[in-house]
C-alpha cells in the first residue's frame, strides 16, 4: 500500500509521515527531499533560479515518475496536490491522508521553519497568518478531495493506521 500524506506546510506530513512509516515497517518518501537530490539543489535556490512555475511543473514530474516501493508513505510537499491532475494521479495510484488544520496553528508551526520555504520567507509573522488564510482557501478544494482526512493537532498513529486499512 502507498500512503500519501497530503496538506498546507507545517502541518507535519514530514514529521508524522516518518513516524508512520517507521510504525507500518514502510519506505519513507519526502516528495521534497526526492525533488533536491533530482534537481541536485534546494527548493529554495531552485525557486530563485527557476521560479515557482517550473518548480510545479519538476514536482509534478518527479512525483508521477518516482519508482515508488510497493508499500510506502510518501510525504508530499503542501502545493504538490493542487497543480494539474497531480491530486487525480494520487488518488490512482494510493490512499490519501490529509492532515487538517486552522490556520492560526499553521502559522504557530510555521514562524520558525519559514526561511526553507520559499513562499513564506519574506513575510513577517502577522502577514504569514494571512498568506496562510488565501492559499488555504485557493487549496481546500483539492485537499478535501483526499480519502481519509484526520486532525492534525489530534495526530494519533494507531488511529490512522486503522482508517487506512478498514476504509
Ligand atoms: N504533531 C506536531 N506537534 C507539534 N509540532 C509539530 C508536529 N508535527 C510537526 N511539528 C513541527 O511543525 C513544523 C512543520 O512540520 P513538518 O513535518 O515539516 O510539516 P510539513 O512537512 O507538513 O510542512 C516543524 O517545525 C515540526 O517540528
Ligand atoms: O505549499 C507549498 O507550495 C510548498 C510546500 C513545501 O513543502 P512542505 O509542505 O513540506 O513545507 C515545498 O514543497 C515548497 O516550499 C512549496
Ligand atoms: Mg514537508
Amino acid at each position: 500500500m502507498r500512503i500519501f500524506l497530503i496538506g498546507f506546510m507545517g502541518c507535519g506530513k514530514s514529521t508524522f509521515g516518518r513516524k508512520l512509516a517507521a510504525k507500518m515497517s514502510y519506505d519513507f518518501i519526502d516528495l521534497d527531499h526526492l525533488f533536491e537530490s533530482t534537481a541536485g539543489t534546494s527548493i529554495r535556490e531552485y525557486f530563485n533560479a527557476n521560479g515557482e512555475e517550473a518548480f510545479r511543473q519538476e514536482e509534478s514530474r518527479i512525483l508521477k515518475s518516482h519508482d515508488y516501493p510497493t508499500n510506502c508513505v510518501v510525504a508530499t510537499g503542501g502545493g504538490a496536490p493542487c497543480y494539474f491532475d497531480n491530486m487525480d494521479w494520487i488518488n490512482n495510484n494510493g490512499v490519501s491522508v490529509y492532515i487538517q488544520m486552522s490556520p492560526a496553528a499553521l502559522a504557530q508551526r510555521l514562524e520558525k521553519g519559514k526561511a526553507k520555504r520559499p513562499l513564506l520567507k519574506d513575510l513577517n509573522n502577522a502577514e504569514i497568518v494571512d498568506f496562510i488564510e488565501h492559499k488555504l482557501a485557493e487549496r481546500a478544494s483539492y485537499y478535501e478531495q483526499a480519502a481519509i482526512t484526520t486532525d492534525g493537532m489530534n495526530l494519533n498513529i494507531e488511529e490512522l493506521i486503522a482508517q487506512v486499512i478498514y476504509r
